[in-house]
């Protein structure tokens, strides 16, 4: 499948060898500060996980509505569970997306300090009641934690900031691991209506598996919509905001969208890596000079998310507009 995306060959940040970590390291630089979206290969996620999550997709959202909606994400005060069709409206020129969502984050029981005090998107992950799903999902969610840090770090090598700056940001995340659902587009017209509107991610770096169907687009620097066509066994990586602002701009945080395709139904999982809520995302100190001083004034990885979230679902803003 041609594309003109960096497809990054990742084996070597797992062996021992110094030189090809550091040429991985170089290449993912040159992605981040080209495109700020890239495809690895020879990640260790298995094939046989991503069948196991494609069925278990299958299987969850193929139940009645009333049933998915027993875990509503608009009724979780920490943003977990199912968000049905037209919840997200990330294009806010256009309609909401046609799409429905699983969400789960970082577990934290019920009795745990931070729950109890009532800290923003903290607290127990909201699982469907289909057999083996919490142990294959919390398993998931750790694997795809373990990656984004792996190449967090070759990111921290490449900013000039020590290789576990971000390992020691991510001990307890609220990075996203989500599921998603595109219904199959009927009509060959453009659609008003698109499976995810153009948007920027919130956070540091996703991860997306996406199935064989198509449909996300990427903006290249010239503002045209290309193809980020499915690769069999990679993950598509790209920057977030939050990176943006601690790298500077240096590494670009890229609109993309999906176009649901054609008559059948898409399946796609973005690992979504976003810090410790306390974290500080402050412009690094190689990312600024007298002539680039800082863009963004500093804000926390929660301010930040919760912010963005305001801006996407019309259930969060009633929210805060009810606490103010
Ligand atoms: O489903 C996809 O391929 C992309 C989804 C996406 O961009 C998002 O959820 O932020
Ligand atoms: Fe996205």
């Amino acid at each position: 499948m041609h594309t003109p995306l960096p497809i990054i060959d990742i084996a070597p940040l797992y062996a021992s060898d110094v030189k090809g970590w550091h040429e991985v390291a170089r290449q993912i630089d040159t992605a981040c500060r080209d495109w700020g979206f890239f495809y690895i290969r020879n990640h260790p996620i298995s094939a046989e996980r991503i069948a196991q999550l494609k069925g278990a997709a299958e299987q969850f959202f193929g139940l009645p509505v009333e049933q998915k909606l027993q875990i509503d994400i608009t009724k979780s005060t920490h943003h977990r569970g199912y968000g049905a069709i037209a919840t997200e409206q990330l294009d806010p020129a256009k309609p909401s997306d046609l799409k429905e969502t699983f969400d789960m984050g970082f577990h934290m029981p019920p009795d745990h300090p931070e729950v109890l005090a009532g800290k923003p998107l903290r607290g127990p992950n909201r699982h469907p009641e289909l057999e083996g799903w919490p142990a294959l999902f919390e398993q998931h969610y750790q694997d795809m934690h373990a990656l984004a840090c792996t190449l967090l770090r070759a990111v921290a090598n490449a900013l000039g900031v020590e290789s576990g700056f971000f390992d020691k940001r991510f001990i307890e995340p609220i990075s996203v691991f989500r599921m998603i659902h595109y219904p199959p587009r009927q009509t060959a017209t453009a659609p008003e209506q698109q499976g995810a509107g153009a948007h920027t991610d919130y956070g540091c770096i996703t991860l997306l598996y996406q199935d064989q169907a198509g449909g996300l687009q990427v903006q290249n620097v010239r503002g045209e919509w290309i193809d980020a066509p499915p690769i069999e066994g990679t993950f598509v990586v790209n920057i977030g905001d939050m990176m943006a602002r601690w790298s500077n701009d240096r590494y670009k945080s890229t609109p993309h969208r999906v176009i649901s395709p054609l008559g059948v139904d898409r399946y796609s999982m973005p690992f979504f890596a976003e810090p410790n809520p306390d974290t500080i995302i402050s412009c690094l100190p190689g990312c600024q000079s007298r002539d680039n001083p800082p863009k963004y004034p500093d804000t926390t990885c929660s301010a930040y998310m919760l912010s963005r979230f305001a801006e996407t679902y019309a259930y969060r803003r009633e929210a805060s507009a009810a606490v103010n």
